[in-house]
């Protein structure tokens, strides 16, 4: 058991799918599940044999996830699990049926004959580097089970349909429930039927994880099924890419491929987390791992005169329909509960912040420091701290090894207060001015109105002059807000669309000018003019970079009264959900009027999802809004054609904001 190199290690499961989460469970492995959005669209036509595409979605389930959660959910994972199960017959890949008519085909093309179940699996290890760029390795490989159908009559076929079970299965069955009934028999891996092959998963585990010593990790392992191993650059995006693309180092299925170890060659730490130790039984995870290299792949499963018994088995897949269905509700409630302690994770964040926790623990000789030296340091009681403490560490905004506390990655990322992505500008405002508004939620959704005089005592008619910069301390408290979101996010906005054919720029409401220095940054033919009210301009002298670029001028003015700047392309970044539309026809039309043929408007916002159900991040941030509204990309779009703005290109950048820019004809 002290070989548990997965201990303090934050593994995340990359899938929706229950039956992953019960087969890893039941195993002891802790891990979070963060269900992928990659859309399983990849061109099938692409590729050569249909593991190499299952290999190839499972891998771009689990890097799209790997690169969205530092962002989202403000945390780096250790490792990123993904899989994907197709069901091949006839030379077709059948995925999950669309409808019931989809099932049916499915199910009578499988009538009576043998077809292949593949799961490919990635797996993902994401080392943070010096610089806080994520590199992410992945371990890939697959696993192919033959299963034989009885031939089945139409009757039977409709009254499996009608149960509901084959709607969110691969092939439009499920053969640990009522699909089992239709099943002659199985060769291979009876797992990696219901979704993920445990078996070559865990030896795999076990040639990445197993101790120092007990296996040669860099000599060539030769794996019984393809596996590969690629490094993917940190800047890349989850593309789509077919196999060959550049982020492959060889072949998806290529064989003999070196497993890297991720201790200690990788250096990824041990932390003792809170989340407690790992139940993994290691012994039998290495000793599968070192028979990998001898296995041939034998028949297994109910053919197997090793494997359970028929009747066994049928109780085995009773107890499991039981089991998911209880594994089901366990999720349910697990949402619930990260529901419900929502507000107390957030309040965390923001007292540890507020008491410099992060910088304290930085600023110690050895970057670690026992809970009564932070106690002293940020002068708060033992008990208190403590437990501030240990409720940072099950958040993974810190790390404990014995008594000694550690900012984490995560924290040394985003909370550091000199940090170049330090979020703690935007964490203030939030605890400030947010946290006060949303104790008045109830009321402000019966009314209808932003509940500013409720929380601070005073009316608000313009919310930037009446409230934002009205005191001195709470203008800068707001500015320092903005210019974290525009730092953060900066770089992505600026360099989301090619501006190389614009000399001049200028951003409306540009605050403290970090967005306008990330665009000169990026396009070294742009100069950019910052345009905001002269009460911003007067301190935006107070975030100038050491480095300021004299391509960036300052000119003060209101955009809803006064003259705008002559300038190429207009930026508008977080600006445009403040205002009403009518407010907003205001201020395009007099961007329109400032601009001829060929300038452009780039609108950097969070953009909502086209149905309206998400991103959540968007619809929290509205119900504290007074008179403006979040919009998605095609009603951004509609109000600037309204202005003559076309031919609008979209840009989600997986960060706080996206972007769309639109050119005047
Ligand atoms: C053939 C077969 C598939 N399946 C399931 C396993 C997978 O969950 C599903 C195939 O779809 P996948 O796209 O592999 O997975 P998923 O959509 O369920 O989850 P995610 O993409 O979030 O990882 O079919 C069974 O449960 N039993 C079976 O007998």
């Amino acid at each position: 058991m002290e070989d548990l190199q997965l201990t303090g290690k934050l593994v995340v499961l990359a899938s929706a799918s229950p039956r992953r989460l019960e087969i890893l469970t039941n195993v002891g492995l802790r891990f979070e599940v963060v269900p992928s959005w990659f859309k399983e669209t990849l061109d099938k036509r692409l590729f050569k044999t249909p593991h190499e595409y299952a290999v190839e979605t499972a891998k771009q389930k689990a890097l799209e996830v790997a690169k969205r959660m530092p962002f989202k959910h403000l945390k780096t994972p250790d490792i990123v699990i993904g899989a994907d199960t197709v069901v091949t017959v006839d030379g077709l890949i059948l995925e999950k049926p669309v409808d019931k008519q989809d099932a049916y085909r499915m199910l009578s093309r499988l009538s009576g004959k043998e077809h292949s179940v593949f799961t490919g699996v990635a797996i993902i290890l994401c080392h943070e580097k010096e610089d806080e760029e994520i590199d992410y390795q992945v371990i890939d490989f697959y696993e192919e089970t033959k299963v034989k159908f009885a031939d089945l009559s139409d009757d039977l076929l409709w009254e499996y349909i009608n149960s509901g079970e084959p709607m969110d299965k691969a092939g439009g069955y499920g053969i640990q429930a009522l699909g089992g009934m239709l099943v002659e028999y199985v060769h291979g891996d009876f797992l990696n039927v219901v979704g993920f092959p445990l078996n070559q998963f865990c030896k795999k585990l076990g040639l990445i994880f197993s101790p120092p010593g007990s296996l040669t990790h860099n000599s060539t392992q030769t794996s019984p099924q393809g596996s590969a191993v690629d490094t993917v650059p940190p800047a890349e995006p989850a593309a789509s890419s077919p196999p060959g693309s550049p982020t492959h180092n060889g072949p998806p299925d290529s064989q003999g491929q070196n497993i890297p170890s991720a201790s200690p060659a990788h250096n990824v730490k041990q932390e003792e987390s809170g989340r407690g130790e790992e139940e993994v039984p290691w012994t039998l995870v290495n000793s599968l791992s070192k028979c990998s290299e001898n296995r041939e792949a034998e028949p297994q499963g109910i053919n197997d005169p090793a494997a359970p018994d028929l009747t066994s088995r049928a109780t085995m897949q009773m107890q499991n329909v039981r089991e998911h269905e209880t594994e089901d509700s366990k999720e349910k409630l697990c949402k619930m509960i990260e529901l419900m302690d929502g507000f107390k994770a957030s309040k965390v964040l923001f007292t540890a912040s507020k008491l410099r926790v992060f910088d304290v623990l930085r600023s110690s000789k050895t970057g670690e420091l026992q809970a009564e030296d932070v106690a002293q340091e940020i002068k708060a009681s033992m008990k208190g701290t403590e437990r501030l403490l240990e409720a940072c560490v099950s958040l993974g905004l810190l790390q404990r090894t014995g008594k000694q506390y550690a900012n984490t990655a995560m924290s040394r990322h985003f909370l550091l207060s000199d940090g170049p992505l330090s979020l703690q500008g935007y964490i203030q405002h939030c605890n400030e001015l947010v946290w006060p508004l949303f104790t008045h939620l109830e009321t402000a959704v019966r009314e209808g109105t932003n509940q500013h005089e409720k929380a601070f005592g005073k009316t608000s008619n313009n919310l930037f002059q009446d409230a934002y910069y009205s005191r001195h301390e709470v203008k800068l408290r707001f500015m320092k807000a903005m210019h974290s979101i525009a730092r953060v996010s900066g770089r992505d906005v600026a360099t989301a669309f090619d501006l190389s054919k614009y000399k001049t720029a200028c951003d409306l409401g540009g605050c403290t000018g970090a967005m306008a220095y990330e665009f000169a940054k990026a396009h070294p033919g742009l100069s950019v003019t910052m345009f905001d009210l002269p009460k911003v301009i007067e301190m935006s002298g107070h975030f100038r970079p050491h480095d300021a670029d004299d391509r960036v001028s300052f000119v003060a003015g209101d955009f809803f009264k006064d003259e705008l700047p002559k300038a190429d392309v207009y930026i508008l970044a977080r600006i445009l959900h403040d205002w009403s539309d009518e407010k907003v026809h205001i201020l395009l039309s007099k961007i329109a009027k400032a601009c001829s043929p060929g300038c452009a408007v780039l609108v950097s916002e969070i953009f909502l999802d086209e149905d309206r159900k998400g991103p959540s991040r968007g619809l929290l941030q509205a119900l504290s809004m007074t008179e403006g509204r979040q919009r998605s990309a095609s009603e951004y779009s509609l109000l600037l054609k309204s202005h003559g703005f076309t031919a609008a290109q979209v840009k989600h950048t997986h960060n706080l904001l996206d972007a769309i820019l639109c050119v005047t004809e």
